[in-house]
């Protein structure tokens, strides 16, 4: 494991950020850590950093007892939301600045001082080629687009050969379209690099479509951790699945609207007969909204939203009015409604 957090609690006075976290990030991996805003996630990305102190636990990295360990000494490099750059240094300066420092103090223009420039120099090459910046070597950030400031901010973050790589919403601040454009950069990037990364969002599409595993997090807890499809397909609890996607109520179990059944006659035993109140088409897909039938003696059910293809919607000739019969997908995910902690 390259990165083990055990038994780590932060207080805040009263307040209670991180109960009691334990987590194994695997070497390699591309984690994210999801959660609503004020879960814990950035408090616990901090700690790994070395930013912040736990009041209580252990932080391993490759094997080591970091937990005392300041950040610098961590061999870890973040990217924040709102990276700190240098504005009077040129792209190529501002990833070199991290081997700058690291380089042995020489006499300019001596043998080991030309050596140690070359060196840098190849590097900050070799990490603009690899964030697709090459162009752009010579241009200040405020000459960038904020994507490209961002991945100027990731090459600068690699320069130094992270072990770990830790990343704070990297993409929050960006418009939609540059965030999709830079999470699948992040993806081919990862692929080539390999370098075990852990970033912050509260974007579940980001998480799901990035992540080799997601964990969970709200309210300083640990809900679930799991691979994108364990946790859409197996939701630990209400919470996880609620969080994950959208969610309907079809009989008293709460379930996907796409993990529902339609049929326009009662087939199914057990399949809750309502009437069709609403359809809506966006985009490929068609949401039908369905009110159940009343069920004499109980409260009325809730309307019921079902998500299918055009064709699917077409082929029954489904319509405003129209009766139908509802029942789960036999492979639905369903939450289990006690929560597991
Ligand atoms: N330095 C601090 N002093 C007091 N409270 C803090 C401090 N830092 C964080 N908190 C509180 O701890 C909780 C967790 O904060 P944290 O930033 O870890 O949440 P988050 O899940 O990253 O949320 P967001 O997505 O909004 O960034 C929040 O309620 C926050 O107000």
């Amino acid at each position: 494991m390259s990165i083990e957090v055990s038994g780590v609690t932060k207080r805040f006075g009263e307040f209670v950020a991180l109960d009691d976290v334990n987590l194994s990030i695997p070497t390699g991996e591309l984690t994210a850590l999801l959660g609503p805003s004020g879960g814990g996630k950035s408090t616990l990305l901090r700690i790994i950093a070395g930013l912040e102190s736990a009041d209580r636990g252990t932080i391993m990295i490759e094997g080591a007892d970091a937990t005392r360990v300041p950040a610098r000494h961590r061999n870890v490099g973040f990217v924040f939301q709102h990276y700190a750059v240098f504005k009077h240094m040129t792209v190529a300066r501002n990833v070199a600045f991290g081997l700058q420092i690291r380089a042995k103090p020489a006499v300019p223009f001596s043998t080991t001082w030309r050596e140690d420039r070359a060196r840098i120099n190849h590097r900050v090459e070799e990490l603009l080629d690899l964030v697709h910046l090459s162009q752009f070597a010579q241009r200040l950030p405020s000459q960038l687009s904020g994507g490209q400031r961002q991945r100027m901010a990731l090459a600068r973050a690699l320069a130094v050969e992270p072990k770990v790589l830790l990343l704070d919403e990297p993409f929050g601040a960006l418009d939609a379209k540059v965030r999709k454009e830079l999470r699948d950069w992040l993806r081919r990037l990862h692929d080539e690099v390999h370098v075990t990364t852990v970033f912050v969002t509260h974007d579940q599409e980001e998480a799901l479509e990035v992540a080799d595993r997601i964990v969970v997090i709200n309210d300083g807890r640990i809900e679930q951790i799991g691979s994108p499809d364990q946790l859409y397909d197996e939701p630990a609890n209400d919470f996880v699945m609620g969080f994950l996607g959208e969610v309907t109520e079809l009989g008293g179990v709460r379930l996907r609207p796409h993990d529902i059944d339609v049929a326009v006659s009662p087939g199914v035993h057990g399949s809750v007969p309502g009437v069709i109140s609403r359809v809506l088409r966006v985009g490929f897909e068609v949401r039908v909204t369905v009110v159940p039938d009343p069920v004499i003696g109980a409260a009325p059910a809730p309307e019921v939203n079902v998500v299918m293809s055009r064709a699917h919607q077409r082929s029954l000739g489904l319509a405003e009015g129209a009766k139908v019969w509802l029942s789960p997908a036999p492979e639905a995910a369903r939450a289990r409604l006690a929560a597991v902690r």
